[in-house]
């Protein structure tokens, strides 16, 4: 890929929380992103951001945003970026990010505010850049030169629909998916889940998170109309998934158990289903985006693995894991995946959405 020629300045909205303190870390040492302005709520603005955030990381704050004072979200407060990162609350994130793109800026979105809107891609960078080809007709029909909404998935989304898109590549559509999820507390953000209810204890209940797992992944996996104006939902191979979802007393990373049917028959066998996985190579890849891992899915032969105290960091938390690779009694083939939730499930994935879009001249 060819570097930028020039810094590209960013803002990250949402600073202080669980997700702007990984972009925070992730930014600080980026090779051209420079991290230009710092917004939250009104409750940190006008202080140093060493003074309001509480600080969540295993790495101390990067001494080059210790003293920024942290702005509001009023889009006057964000100056001459051209990008914006959000790890906003959803309950500000919808009015917040279409301000900021009425105004002209490039908005790469955590929250799912934005996800069903006919108009923005959720993009998995792993999985469809392509969809970043919707951008000229969201601009168009905003009557917009510069701003847009990007956004990316749910975390526990983003974990399957890696290693699913690389198995339909190789064969072909998937039919039917079942998912079990543990998910870690760190993806109920800061302060989350009170301790009195997860030590000790498994909650089988996330709110809302089994159907944007079930409805996210066929806008993810699917394509884009010939004239690049719709997403067309997966809708030639309908894939029914349902999803069960569990907090877990884990601090990050998110282990799910899948079982899938492909609509081929015969289906791929585990080892072919392995093969696969491995030899997954994705275009952010190709391209030489600097955040995109290495390896993008890491299969396990070791009857016990992944674990998210184990492999949760391998790679900065960029690449999934998959083990457990076996033949299923109901389905065709089950496996367990593992996706650390702050950083593909979050921060990293907006951030390689990113560098996909400068390297495509989109920002
Ligand atoms: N945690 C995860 O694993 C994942 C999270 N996401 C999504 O990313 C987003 C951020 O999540 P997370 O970091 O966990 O959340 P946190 O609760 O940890 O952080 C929320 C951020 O939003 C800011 N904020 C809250 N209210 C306002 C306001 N009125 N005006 C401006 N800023 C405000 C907070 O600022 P302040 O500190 O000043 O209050 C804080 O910076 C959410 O939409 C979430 O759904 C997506 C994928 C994974
Ligand atoms: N709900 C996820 C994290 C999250 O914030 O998801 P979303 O971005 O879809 O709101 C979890 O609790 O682990």
């Amino acid at each position: 890929m060819s570097q930028p020629t020039r810094e590209v300045k960013v803002a990250i909205a949402g600073a202080t929380g669980t997700v702007g303190q990984r972009f925070i870390c992730l930014l600080a040492a980026h090779p051209y992103f420079r991290i230009a302005s710092l917004n939250a709520s009104p409750r940190s603005a006008g202080k140093a951001y060493k003074d309001v955030v509480r600080w969540k990381q295993s790495v101390p704050i990067p001494k080059l945003v210790l003293d920024m004072v942290v702005k509001t979200c009023e889009v006057d407060q964000f100056g001459d970026v051209d990008i914006v990162f959000s790890g906003l609350d959803s309950d500000v994130a919808g009015d917040v990010e279409e301000a900021l793109r009425k105004a002209e800026y490039a908005v790469f979105s955590n929250a799912g505010n934005f996800r069903r809107d006919p108009l923005v891609p959720l993009v998995v960078p792993l999985v469809n850049p392509s969809h970043f080809a919707m951008i000229p007709h969201q601009k168009k029909t905003l009557g917009l030169e510069k701003g847009f909404i990007i956004t990316n998935a749910n975390c526990s989304t983003t974990g399957l629909a890696i290693p699913f898109h690389a198995l339909e590549k190789a064969f072909g559509p998937l039919e039917t998916v079942v998912v079990t999820t543990m998910q870690a507390i760190s993806g109920a953000g800061y302060p989350g889940v009170p301790s009195l209810d997860i030590l000790d204890n498994v909650v089988p209940y996330i709110g809302k998170e089994e159907e944007k797992i079930e409805w996210e992944l066929a806008k993810i996996l699917g394509g884009l109309s010939d004239d690049l104006t719709e997403f067309d939902m997966h809708s030639k191979h309908p894939m029914k998934v349902s999803a069960a979802c569990n907090r877990v007393p884990v601090l990050d990373g998110h282990l799910e158990c899948a079982s899938v049917r492909f609509a081929r028959r015969p289906p791929p066998s585990p080892q072919q289903v392995k093969d696969a996985l491995r030899s997954f190579y994705c275009e952010v890849q190709k391209l030489g985006c600097p955040s995109a891992p290495q390896q993008a899915i890491v299969v396990h032969d070791a009857p016990d693995r992944p674990q998210p105290r184990l492999d949760r960091y391998h790679q900065e938390g960029a690449c999934v894991h998959v083990g457990r690779v076996r033949e299923c009694p109901v389905f065709d083939v089950k496996f367990a995946v593992l996706s650390n939730n702050v950083s593909i499930g979050a921060a990293t994935s907006s951030i390689i959405n990113a560098e996909y879009a400068v390297a495509k001249n989109i920002v």
